[in-house]
């Protein structure tokens, strides 16, 4: 994307957060259409068609496996479509990068990689990553790699529920929770004993407080450029932190060195896998944990390469707050900034995800000389691109720091920064983006935690199927954030939309067990009877009183980017929703919108052009478990992508079928 189709981004995104706020579902209008999934008359998807599709794309993968990981995981997106006799076959024996995936996600790397840095090393590739093997302090889970979702359409079985919308317990009526619930999905609740929700049992909303330490929970996204010192900066935090030891320190500098990578030895820390380390480019999403005075924060470092915008969305989706690194030296600013770089592609993705709180780290001060000059220069420019793009001048602050050498991570620079020292007894005021003296531990430490929807009923979307050692023979286990609610050891679960109940048995946080968990935490969940066929990133695990609704037809509220090409009915569209990206066509234009106001402007409109906002009709080829934006805002907001650029954000405003 060039600079200059930023600018109705831009505009875009500063009406976004207001328009979101508001939003009532419009009456939709019929439209007769023609779509290659959509379902016949008794509900089931067109085999025909839908297998043609699905064929045409395995073999639209085959020539773009440029690398062994990728004919690797074609073969296996091959074989499961074969459905494999053995139970244990269906799932892989490692998580993370070694597990097949969808074939949507094929539709994300038609980027070239000729431009990274270093071509992959085939031999070592075939990574291992079990559960058991991860350093007891920093469960690295690379979550956006998964277990294929690419049985056909007929497989994973239609909604047969309507689509209540969920709010805490106390705001529906019983008679309506039960006529709804019995009349959709009676073969589960007739068997259920009713427990109350989570947050009203006084004993588990009491763990999880315990658990915290009187800290609030921060999910935070690490974003930027390729290369801006992303890795390396939340490396370095981690070792000055003690969350990484010594011995794993030392560890991480002996490989950098074998593999002549002197300089990536604290991005090692998050880049584990050995394909990461050989390109010294990260791929996929790193998660740690570590605590400040008042949090207890869990990041997220996403890839800054352009070929991983799907990955970088998916750790963004589930972030509260994000920390934008850029690399102060000339040249490779601008590089990130101006000339079609992740810096601004970045920020902007973040913000319509709805993360409003951003704390720029200027980065690589010592490669110029801790100059306050340049820092200022950057300052500016970037936080006049930030608040033209919906940021609040009060929610982003700037800090100078030095990933490499740890300067003003947690100890304030050793250089002379007279511009930065605060002055004894002055107070903490932001001025000019910048909060004196503050280092970026100071700084995350005053981030504002969002407000949890524990009180809801419980959700949890799916980020990873794998299948873990050490925890029972049959056990399946998943992880993801739990969307909202909260869920107990030996709670009930209903899976969307397969539609089974699970008992689950144990609930993990960073490798150890917990009892509870609530919405914002990050999960393990060990479940067991559970036919892996059934599970999928992306599908949903939920309150079985309160089943998700699936969807395969959306209407939606969307604003458009600075795109080339109108809007028109028909058009094709990658649905990023939560971690997966899901073929769709847009069937329908219902309104076009005043971007600004929201007003209405024009029915049924022939086109939407860039920079434009309206409300559309989305058809999906395979359903989602999703919420109204009103309802669930994490469980309803998407972006829609086209051949690898953003072409609009948007959020689900009724659910059709
Ligand atoms: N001089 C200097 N170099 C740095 C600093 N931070 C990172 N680097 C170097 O920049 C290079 C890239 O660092 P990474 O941490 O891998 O960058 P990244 O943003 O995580 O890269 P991707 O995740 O692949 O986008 C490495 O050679 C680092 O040593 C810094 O503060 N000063």
């Amino acid at each position: 994307m060039r600079h200059s189709d930023y600018r109705g981004l831009e505009k875009n995104a500063h009406a976004f957060d207001e328009e979101y706020e508001g939003l009532s579902a419009r009456s939709v209008d019929e439209h007769n259409y023609s779509y290659p999934f959509s379902p016949n008359s008794s509900g089931e998807f067109m085999t025909d068609t839908s297998n043609k599709q699905e064929h045409s794309l395995l073999a639209f993968v085959a020539p773009k496996s440029k690398n062994k990981k990728k004919s690797k995981d074609t073969s296996t997106v091959n074989k499961v479509v074969e459905e494999p006799s053995n139970f244990d076959d269906k799932i892989p024996q490692t998580r993370g990068r070694d597990a097949a995936r969808p074939y949507s996600d094929f539709q994300f790397e038609m980027e070239p990689e000729d431009d990274l840095r270093k071509p992959p090393n085939q031999a070592t590739t075939n990574r291992s990553s079990h559960l058991d093997t991860l350093p007891a302090r920093i469960a690295t889970l690379k979550i956006s790699e998964r277990i294929d979702r690419s049985v056909s359409p007929q497989k994973q079985s239609r909604s047969t529920l309507d689509s209540p919308s969920i709010t805490p317990r106390q705001g529906v009526s019983p008679v309506a929770a039960s006529r709804r619930t019995e009349t959709t999905t009676p073969s589960v609740t007739s068997t259920l004993k009713r427990r109350p929700l989570a947050a009203d049992r006084t004993n588990t909303l009491d763990d999880y407080k315990l658990r915290l330490e009187g800290r609030d929970l921060l999910n935070l996204v690490v974003v930027g450029h390729v290369d801006a010192g992303k890795s390396t900066l939340m490396g370095h935090l981690l070792v000055k932190l003690k969350v990484v030891d010594d011995r794993a320190m030392h560890k991480n500098k002996s490989e950098a060195a074998r593999l002549g990578k002197e300089s990536f030895s604290y991005a090692f820390v998050l880049d584990e896998s050995e394909e990461e380390r050989q390109r010294g480019v990260t791929m996929d999403i790193a998660q740690a944990q570590f605590k400040t005075d008042t949090k207890l924060v869990n990041v997220l470092d996403a890839p800054g390469h352009k070929d991983f915008i799907p990955n970088m969305i998916n750790g963004a989706a589930q972030a509260d707050v994000a920390i934008l690194v850029v690399d102060s030296r000339r040249g490779e600013f601008e590089t990130g900034f101006e000339f079609g770089g992740q810096t601004r592609e970045h920020a902007l993705l973040v913000r319509s995800l709805g993360v409003s709180q951003l704390i720029c780290a200027v980065n690589k001060m010592d490669a110029i000389d801790w100059s306050q000059e340049r820092f200022e220069e950057i300052v500016k420019k970037l936080s006049t691109f930030l608040k033209s793009s919906g940021y609040k001048e009060s929610d982003i602050v700037f800090v100078p720091v030095s990933g490499w050498t740890g300067e003003n991570l947690i100890t304030p620079t050793k250089s002379p920064l007279s511009w930065y020292t605060k002055e004894a007894n002055a107070p903490d005021t932001l001025i000019n983006g910048i909060i004196r003296g503050k280092t970026l531990i100071d700084l995350i430490d005053r981030l504002k935690p969002p407000e949890r929807p524990i009180a809801k009923p419980f959700r949890l979307c799916i980020t990873d199927v794998f299948r873990a050692t050490g925890v029972g023979a049959g056990t399946v286990s998943i992880a993801g954030r739990i969307d909202c609610g909260g869920i107990e050891v030996n709670d009930r679960v209903l899976l969307r939309p397969s539609n089974d109940l699970v008992t689950i048995k144990t609930i993990q946080i960073e490798n150890a067990n917990v009892p509870s968990a609530f919405a914002g935490d990050s999960i393990i969940l060990h479940m067991q009877g559970v036919d892996p066929t059934h599970l999928f990133v992306g599908n949903v695990v939920c309150d079985p009183e309160y089943p998700i609704p699936c969807a395969t037809r959306i209407q939606a509220r969307i604003i458009i980017f600075n795109i080339t090409t109108p809007i028109l009915p028909g058009t094709p569209v990658v649905f990023h929703f939560k971690s997966i990206q899901e073929q769709g066509k847009i069937i329908s234009l219902v309104e076009e919108l005043d971007r600004v106001t929201g007003e209405l402007k024009r029915q049924r409109p022939r086109l939407l052009t860039k920079n434009s906002s309206g409300v559309v009709e989305i058809a999906l080829h395979r359903q989602i478990c999703c919420e109204l934006y009103s309802n669930v805002k994490e469980l309803g907001r998407f972006m829609l992508r086209q051949s690898g650029l953003t072409m609009a954000a948007g959020i689900i405003t009724k659910i059709i079928e």
